[in-house]
């Protein structure tokens, strides 16, 4: 059979894009030189043969899977190298990263992951000087591999609770790391089981019995040569996962054992020789590698979200089923209008928080600088932020990766479609670095303490500011402008009537604690509230800021997808805005048809939009997401790689049916 290029499907799809997908591609990659640099990475990490699987991992046992993912790892790693990356987690000069590119290689994570995500970033943030100059360089040229052990079996959310302990000697200049019972076991760490030979264990210090709370310690596990566990140390995996299988997360458990006193990380926190410790100048900075990866899980939360719609959406112009209309050939099933409903709020959700990544790490990243001068006021602010987007990007982009592996049908349930796989890593973002529903309250706390403040006089913070409004009720505005202000007003109504419950429960007896947990239903929700709204504000910003560098013809696909984004979370939060703005049966009549009316409007560019992310086909990694769309090709294509294919019968038939069927069993 004689494969044409292109399925003409995808051919015909690209005739009628109506913008420059490339300049739509440099502006997601933040510049064309991005662009050319991901590139040039890509063309040389694919082209490593060493990186290809021969065959799909899925067909591997837990062990051969592990021993795959460790030796990619080490190529992977020597290619990056080679290409002089670093960027991404180090020293990110720009916004765009090697993420994407890396996670393509493992369908299902790397062993290396939290050396990159969390080992090295908590040297660099939590070590002094001497030690970042020590075992940053050490970490880079890989003589050491590490990971991030806070989360123990007993705890993970509650880090006050952890009991692993750090108790430092006087007479020796040690601490003593021990694990006093099963639930302190840590529990979790990527890379910990087999892989990692050194970590950052977060443990409570102990000075002359007295509690210090949490600090950093990088902690020798295993010998440098050998490999084996150093003494006192007892360290496995956790085993099998619903996805990340190839990260090999581990367990370990401390008996006594002793490290050096400057195997503490000190830059924000200090023991002297003979005990005396030095407090920083804000406790919470122990915990700023977790803001730091909060921060960057919003970019990874829109960068799966876009290889899924990518996937789905080719899919669905190659797929064609039913009838529209009888006396026509079956149409493709992105003519249906449900499917355009399934799937392009999924490109425009993309488009908000990677626009919205881009931000926050702008926001980070001044506030790092703040903080190396001494200045903690915006902590409360980043930390609320972190919290907030990383729950509504992580929760929203699951969501909507299961919505595109189901607008698949059955070929989605594939593995070999990728979608389960997206799936399964974009999920876990809603429990890793800390569980959502935590992480709202998290940022409720910050919300109710800036409201009480407000009323106090106290000037709001940025993204805060629109709480001194008065909320006076005004007409129902359906311009993008109207409907943040009326997104603005559903979360100064649900934080204010969230206070008025607290008040309430106190004023009923209620103690605070017991007050906070009967209203924290009401309270994630007014967190949520004032994430959507930083979202809505943030995108519509953005778009309106790079809408007058880009060509007009991209300007207005861009602001499409703003307005279907408005316009789709106006609909779904239409109780919401029933209840606390003018919004009437009418406007909901006139948002819908404007909403199909946008769903029209974009058809046309459906394809064009999804290219313009630029996923190769290595990247994707899909039977049916593939540049030139010849799904069924594909699946049967892989469908042949499994073992069972490889013989017409399977000896179980010998053994066991045969004699089922011949009554001999
Ligand atoms: C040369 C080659 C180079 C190669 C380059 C390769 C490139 C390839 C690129 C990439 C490849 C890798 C790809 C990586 C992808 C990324 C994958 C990431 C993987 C991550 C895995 C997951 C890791 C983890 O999960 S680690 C564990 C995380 N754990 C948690 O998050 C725990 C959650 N719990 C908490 O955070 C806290 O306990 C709490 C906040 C819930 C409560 O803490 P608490 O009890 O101490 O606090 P209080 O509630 O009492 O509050 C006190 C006070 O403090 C404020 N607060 C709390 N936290 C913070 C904070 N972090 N910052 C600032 N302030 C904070 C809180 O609001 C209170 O304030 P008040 O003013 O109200 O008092
Ligand atoms: C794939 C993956 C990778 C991970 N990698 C690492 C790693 O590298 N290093 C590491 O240290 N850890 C790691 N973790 C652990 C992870 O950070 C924790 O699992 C996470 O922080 C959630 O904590 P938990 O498991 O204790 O959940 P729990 O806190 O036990 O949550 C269970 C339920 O209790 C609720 N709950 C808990 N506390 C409260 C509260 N105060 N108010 C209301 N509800 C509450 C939660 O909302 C949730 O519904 C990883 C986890 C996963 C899934």
């Amino acid at each position: 059979m004689t494969l044409k290029k292109v399925n003409p499907d995808l051919e015909k799809e690209r005739s009628t894009c109506t913008f420059n997908i490339e300049e739509l591609t440099n502006l997601l990659d933040t510049g064309a030189h991005c662009t050319a640099e991901r590139r040039a990475v890509e063309d040389k990490v694919f082209s490593v043969k060493e990186l290809k699987d021969e065959i799909p991992d899925e067909f591997l046992s837990h062990k051969e899977r592990y021993e795959n993912a460790i030796r990619k790892s080490v190529f992977l790693h020597k290619v990056l190298q080679e290409t002089g990356v670093k960027r991404g987690v180090y020293n990110r000069s720009d916004k765009s990263d090697f993420r994407t590119t890396y996670y393509s290689i493992f369908k299902d994570g790397s062993p290396f992951m939290l050396q990159y995500s969390m080992f090295v970033p908590t040297i660099l943030g939590q070590g002094d000087s001497e030690q970042v100059e020590l075992w940053y360089k050490r970490a880079l040229n890989m003589e050491i591999i590490g990971t991030y052990a806070q989360t123990e079996l007993g705890h993970g959310t509650f880090i006050r609770g952890l009991e692993t302990e750090a108790v430092y000697d006087e007479k020796t200049e040690e601490f003593i790391l021990n694990s006093p019972s099963l639930s302190s076991y840590k529990w979790w760490p990527g890379g910990l089981g087999h892989t990692t030979n050194y970590c950052i264990v977060m443990a409570q210090l102990k000075i002359k019995g007295k509690p210090y709370g949490m600090q950093p310690f990088i902690v020798q596990i295993r010998d440098e040569e050998t490999h084996m566990p150093l003494p006192g140390v007892k360290v496995g995996e956790i085993g099998a996962k619903l996805a990340f299988n190839t990260v090999n997360n581990g367990f370990l458990g401390f008996e006594h054992v002793r490290i050096p006193r400057r195997h503490m990380l000190m830059r924000f926190s200090q023991v002297s020789k003979d005990g005396k410790f030095t407090s920083s100048a804000n406790p919470k900075l122990a915990y700023g590698t977790m803001v730091m990866v909060r921060v960057t899980i919003v970019n990874s939360a829109a960068t799966y979200l876009s290889r899924a719609v990518t996937i789905a959406i080719r899919y669905s112009a190659v797929r064609h089923q039913s009838k529209l209309k009888q006396n026509e050939p079956e149409p493709q099933i992105l003519d249906y209008v449900t499917q355009q409903h399934k799937l392009f709020i999924g490109i425009a959700t993309s488009h908000a928080y990677m626009f919205c990544s881009y931000w926050l790490w702008d926001v980070y990243v001044m506030y790092q600088k703040e903080q190396n001068v001494g200045n903690f006021d915006r902590l409360p602010e980043l930390h609320a932020l972190a919290c907030c987007l990383k729950v509504i990007s992580s929760s929203d982009c699951t969501g909507l990766v299961e919505k595109c592996r189901m607008s698949c049908g059955g070929h989605g349930f594939m593995m070999s479609s990728n979608l389960p796989q997206l799936y399964g890593i974009s999920t876990a973002t809603c429990t890793y670095e800390g569980e959502n529903t935590v992480m709202l309250l998290q940022t409720a706390r910050a919300l109710v303490k800036a409201w009480e403040l407000g009323s106090r006089g106290r000037p709001f913070s940025p993204t805060m500011s629109y709480f001194a409004e008065k909320n006076v009720p005004s007409k129902w505005d359906s311009s993008l402008e109207g409907i943040l202000n009326a997104f603005q007003k559903v979360s100064i109504g649900k934080l204010s009537s969230s206070v008025s419950s607290l008040q309430e429960y106190t004023k009923s007896g209620l103690s605070a604690e017991d007050a906070w947990n009967k209203a924290s239903v009401q309270l994630i929700g007014a967190a949520e509230a004032w994430g959507r709204a930083v979202v809505l504000s943030i995108y519509k910003s953005e778009i309106e800021r790079y809408g007058q560098t880009v060509s007009p013809a991209l300007k207005s696909v861009l602001f499409d997808l703003v307005e279907l984004y408005y316009v789709h979370l106006t609909l779904e939060k239409m109780g919401d805005l029933l209840l606390y703005t003018q919004l009437s049966e009418k406007d909901v009549v006139s948002l819908r048809k404007k909403y199909e009316d946008l769903l029209e409007k974009i058809r046309p560019n459906a394809i064009g939009l999804v290219d313009a992310f630029d996923y190769r086909d290595e990247v994707l990694n899909s039977t049916l997401g593939s540049y030139d769309g010849f799904a069924y090709e594909r699946l049967m294509t892989e469908a042949m790689k499994s073992p069972l294919n490889a013989e017409p019968v399977n000896q179980s038939f010998h053994k066991y049916i045969k004699p089922l069927m011949k009554g001999k069993l």
